[in-house]
Formats: structure tokens, C-alpha cells, sequence
């Protein structure tokens, strides 16, 4: 496996509209994607667009509330109120051959391979294998190669 791109850096939050209103006025960002409900991963989420290299995409920071009672962030919002730094996520060419490279290092895999916020497949890393982080892993969108 060959590490891709960071991605996005996930920031858990207790509240979107009180998170967009930080990135707007205190970090001055200017591109932040419309709020939208992902219930099939029980978060909210939002995009704040960094810039990239001439021509690249830069890294985003992907803001993630809660949604509902069982969303797999409540525990780290009820743990962390005003919210905090919940994952990294990188990229990779092939999100199968990714999978295979972690299980056969012993890594503990959080679920299912699904489809994530980006339209292409994901999974998740367990944080305590992982130095500490919770690590998603996504597949590069088609084009982005
Ligand atoms: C927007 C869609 C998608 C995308 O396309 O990008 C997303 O990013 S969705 C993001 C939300 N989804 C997920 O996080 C799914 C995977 N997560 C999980 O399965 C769970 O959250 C978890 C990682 C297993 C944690 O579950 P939880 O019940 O909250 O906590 P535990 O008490 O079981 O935690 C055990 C242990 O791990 C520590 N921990 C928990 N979360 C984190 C974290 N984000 N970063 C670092 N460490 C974390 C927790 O503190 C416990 O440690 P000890 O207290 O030392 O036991
Ligand atoms: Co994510």
C-alpha cells in the first residue's frame, strides 16, 4: 500500500452553526460546504476548504455533530463538550488492498468498508493501534488520481 494525501482532519463539534461561525470569522475561511445529514454514519457534516498547491486540492477540515443518540462521536462529545480533534483520513489508490495491509499488520478495522462523505469507499482504524488516532482511510476519488 502507498500513502496517499491527508484528506481531511475530522473535528468533532457540538454545534455546525457555532462551528461555521468559528471558520468564518476567527479563522477567516472563506469556502465552507452547506451542512448536510449523513444518517447512515449519524453525523452532520460540513466541509472547510484550505487551499492546495497550484491546480490541487488542499486538505479539509470535515466538521462532524452528532446525529442522534447512537452516533459513533456522542461518546467523544460527552467526554470532550466543546469538541476537539476526532480523526485524520488519507488517502489510497485501492481502499481493498488498503484493507488487507492493515488486517495482516494485526490492526483492528472499525466496521464494514463503506461509502463516506466524498462518495467513495472508507473505513476506519481502531485509535489505540494507531498511535493514538483514530484513522479513517478513503478511497482517492475517480479524476483525482
Ligand atoms: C462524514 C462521514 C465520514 C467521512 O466520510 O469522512 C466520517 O468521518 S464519519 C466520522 C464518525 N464515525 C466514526 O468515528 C466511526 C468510527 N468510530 C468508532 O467506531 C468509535 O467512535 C470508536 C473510535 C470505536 C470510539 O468509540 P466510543 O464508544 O466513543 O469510545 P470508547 O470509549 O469505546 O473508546 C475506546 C478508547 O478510544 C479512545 N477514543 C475514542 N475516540 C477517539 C478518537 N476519536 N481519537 C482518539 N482516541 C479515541 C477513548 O478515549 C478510549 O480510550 P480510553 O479512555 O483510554 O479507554
Ligand atoms: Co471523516
Amino acid at each position: 500500500m502507498k500513502l496517499g494525501r491527508l484528506n481531511h482532519v475530522g473535528v468533532a463539534v457540538p454545534s455546525m452553526h457555532d462551528a461555521i461561525a468559528y471558520y468564518r470569522e476567527v479563522m477567516g475561511a472563506s469556502l465552507i460546504t452547506a451542512p448536510f445529514d449523513m444518517p447512515e454514519q449519524g453525523v452532520k457534516v460540513a466541509f472547510v476548504n484550505t487551499p492546495g498547491e497550484a491546480g490541487t486540492a488542499g486538505t479539509q477540515i470535515e466538521l462532524i455533530e452528532p446525529l442522534g443518540e447512537t452516533s459513533p462521536i456522542a461518546g467523544f462529545i460527552a467526554k470532550n463538550p466543546a469538541g476537539g480533534q476526532h480523526h485524520l483520513c488519507y488517502e489510497v489508490a485501492d481502499i481493498e488492498a488498503a484493507r488487507a495491509w492493515f488486517t495482516a499488520q494485526g490492526k483492528r478495522i472499525l466496521g464494514p468498508t463503506r461509502i463516506g462523505a466524498h462518495g467513495t469507499p472508507i473505513f476506519f482504524l481502531h485509535p489505540k493501534d494507531m498511535l493514538g488516532q483514530l484513522t479513517e482511510i478513503m478511497e482517492t476519488p475517480r479524476g483525482d488520481h
